[in-house]
């Protein structure tokens, strides 16, 4: 199982690399990497796993994180309606998004970021992604809302792009009149 001493920490390089696509269909070993991730967000989010094994809750999860440069995310969550996003995606690609942006009024954390960076990150409110399950199959995703903004924030980590990346330097917390504020 995924540990903490196996989720790389910013500074180490593959964090700022581009991974490379994901042959198709999947290898065996391929599938496991992205079963593993799976399962670090299932067992982060368990209170007693946790606890045990000192987990760091997740809701989403790169495989750049765990020093696999490779563009396969895993994410786990729900949305404030109860629908659960449980994806584990390969090569996984923004094919369309609205000019609107959104953020998280808390701001955004990283496993591999070990300090709190205030501010806020804008997205797209609103993507659709194309990606491959695990099996090879196409999926399409219309995402808006806390997934849309998870999703965005794992694909970043396939293009070595860090949250506070986004984070305008002059003034952390500025946001466009027109984007959308989140509160989770
Ligand atoms: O890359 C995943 N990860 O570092 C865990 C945190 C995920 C996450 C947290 C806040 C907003 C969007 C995504
Ligand atoms: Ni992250």
């Amino acid at each position: 199982m995924i540990l903490m001493k196996d989720i790389v920490r910013e500074g180490h390089e593959v964090l700022r690399e581009v991974a490379q696509e994901v042959q198709l269909p999947p290898s065996q070993e391929d599938i496991e990497i992205l079963n593993r991730m799976e399962e670090y967000l299932k067992n982060s989010q368990d209170d007693d796993l946790s606890e045990k094994y000192n987990l760091r809750p997740g809701v989403g999860l790169a495989a750049p994180q765990i020093n696999i440069s490779k563009r396969m995310i895993a994410v786990r969550l729900e949305d404030d309606n109860g629908k659960e996003y449980h994806y584990g995606l390969i090569n996984p690609k923004i094919i369309s998004h609205s000019v609107e942006k959104s953020y998280l009024t808390a701001g955004e954390g990283c496993l591999s970021v070990d300090r709190n960076v205030p501010g806020y990150v804008l997205r797209y409110s609103r993507v659709t992604i194309k990606a491959f399950d695990k099996h090879g199959s196409e999926i399409k995703l219309r995402l808006r809302g806390l997934p849309a903004i998870v999703f965005q924030h794992e694909l970043d980590h396939l293009n070595g792009i860090m949250f506070y990346d986004h984070i305008n330097k002059q003034d952390p917390f500025y946001a466009p009149e027109d984007a959308m504020p989140i509160d989770r």
